[in-house]
This record gives C-alpha cells, structure tokens and sequence, in this order.
C-alpha cells in the first residue's frame, strides 16, 4: 500500500473575496511523481505557497508524515512556520532562479547540504554528500566554475541541486523547465525521474505536457482552485473537460 506524504484536506485560500484554492482535497504518495497542472490562475503556484508554509489558508488542512512512512508521525503544516516546514523536509525550488552568481557550483551545494540537515554532517560525510548531488545534477565537471558564468539551464540544475543536497522527503519544483532547450528539457526530465525515491514524494507544476508526460506518475490538473480532473497523463489528454478549459486552447 502506498503511503500518503502530503494529505490536502478541504483547503481554502482567500484573497480578499476571491478563492485562489476553493475547497480542495488531495493525496501525494511516497515514491511517485505528481504533476500540478492547469491554466493561469488555477492556483497552482498558490497550493505549494501554503505547503511551503507561505500563505496560510482560510480552512483546510495539509497532514504531512514526516517519516517518510517508517512510522506513524504526521503533522498539520498549516499550524506551522516555513523554516520548521524546510527543517521537517518539505523543500522547494522556486520558479525563477536564484543563484549567487559569485559563488561556485560546489559552494552552493555545500550551502543546499549545510542548511538542509536535520543533523550536521561531519567533513568527510559533506564532502561525500556533495559530490554525489554534483554527480546526480550533472555539474560535476562545472564544480569550481561561479553561478553566474553558468546557462540557463545548468543554472536550474544547480538550484535543484541545492534543494536536493538537503535530502528532501517532499520536493516541489515549480516550473523547472521554463524557458530550456528542448535538450536541456529532455536531460531535466531524465533527472526528475532519477531523483523519484519509495521515500520521497515529487510535486511538480509545469505548463510543458511533453515534458509532463515523461515525468508525471500522476497529473492534478486544477482549475479555479479545484481538481478538474486527476490521473495518468494519457487520460488526462484525453478527457474532454481538460480540453476545453486547459488542453484545447
Ligand atoms: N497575494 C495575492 N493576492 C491576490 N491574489 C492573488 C495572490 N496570489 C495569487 N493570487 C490570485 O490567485 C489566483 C491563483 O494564482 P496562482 O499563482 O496560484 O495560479 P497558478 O495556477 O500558479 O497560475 P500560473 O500558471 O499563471 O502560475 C490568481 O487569480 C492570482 O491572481
């Protein structure tokens, strides 16, 4: 049996008025990749503001098992501040990239590690730790190389990298191909799928469907605050309320 990560129970967010999230309840397994998606404005971006502890909803609830289901240890995020969330390893890649430009590959993923874990690691284990995520991220040869001489896309994976290097159970990434190559796409997708873990859950909101399609075990798709529709891709492009609202335009 697959055991629930994230558990979006009947949330609602306001602004002012207006319900950006109307209502809405979903389930994020440990081990898969679930895609978010839908047209602007289907509140998307604003669901992973309040799993990240950013924006607090007006009702509803978001049960997160801290414990990467080895045991039965669960906490409602919503009552809680985003560092305590980060601590707890929800961990998030925002959409625009945000490097040190004067800073190296290396010293960014030491910062991803130094900051992400629960308990210090000693040298010898940080060091480990580093060249693994550099390995994984593909940046490994671009190790002593400054942010800010590095591409768009390398720039994407080095803030994945980052997120990664803290070991996250819970991995948002918003938009992580917007504006790549569709080579630089396809080596994202092949990383997204090599990071999926039984005890880690990846949630990714993308307008990309090609790129969705590679990664996503399942796909929310949302549309004014609620779920449209939820399943594998090729039903999700298939059905016709998707089409017309999102799909077809
Ligand atoms: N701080 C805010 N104050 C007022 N309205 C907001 C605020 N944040 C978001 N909204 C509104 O809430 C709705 C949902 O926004 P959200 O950014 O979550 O959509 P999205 O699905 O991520 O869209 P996109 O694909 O364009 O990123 C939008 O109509 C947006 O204008």
């Amino acid at each position: 049996m697959a055991v629930t990560a994230l558990l979006v129970d009947g949330l609602t967010v306001r602004f002012g008025s207006f319900r950006a999230i109307d209502d809405l309840s979903l389930a994020i397994d440990y081990g898969e990749v679930r895609a978010v998606i839908g047209p602007n404005g289907a509140g998307k971006t604003t669901l992973l503001d309040v799993i990240s502890g950013i924006t607090r909803p007006k009702e509803g609830r978001v049960i997160f098992d801290a414990t990467g289901g080895s045991a039965n240890v669960t906490f409602d995020v919503t009552t809680r501040s985003e560092s305590a969330i980060a601590r707890a390893g929800i961990r998030r890649k925002f959409q625009k990239p945000s490097v040190f430009e004067g800073l190296s590959v290396r010293q960014h993923i030491a910062i991803g590690a130094d900051a992400g874990f629960r308990r210090r690691l000693d040298e010898p284990a940080l060091e480990d730790r580093i060249s693994e995520v550099m390995e994984t991220v593909g940046l490994t040869e671009h190790a002593d190389r400054l942010a800010g001489e590095l591409g768009h896309g390398q720039k994407q994976w080095l803030e994945i990298g980052m997120v990664l290097a803290s070991d996250p159970k819970v991995l948002m990434l918003d938009e992580p191909v917007a504006g790549l190559t569709d080579e630089e796409t396809e080596r994202t997708a092949a990383l997204v799928r090599r990071l999926n873990r039984p005890d880690r859950a990846i949630v990714v909101v993308e307008h990309d469907m090609d790129f969705v399609e590679r990664i996503a075990d399942r796909v929310t798709v949302l549309h004014e605050g609620r779920t449209l529709f939820e399943g594998p891709m090729d039903k999700v492009r298939a059905d016709a309320g998707v089409i017309e609202v999102y799909l077809g335009r």
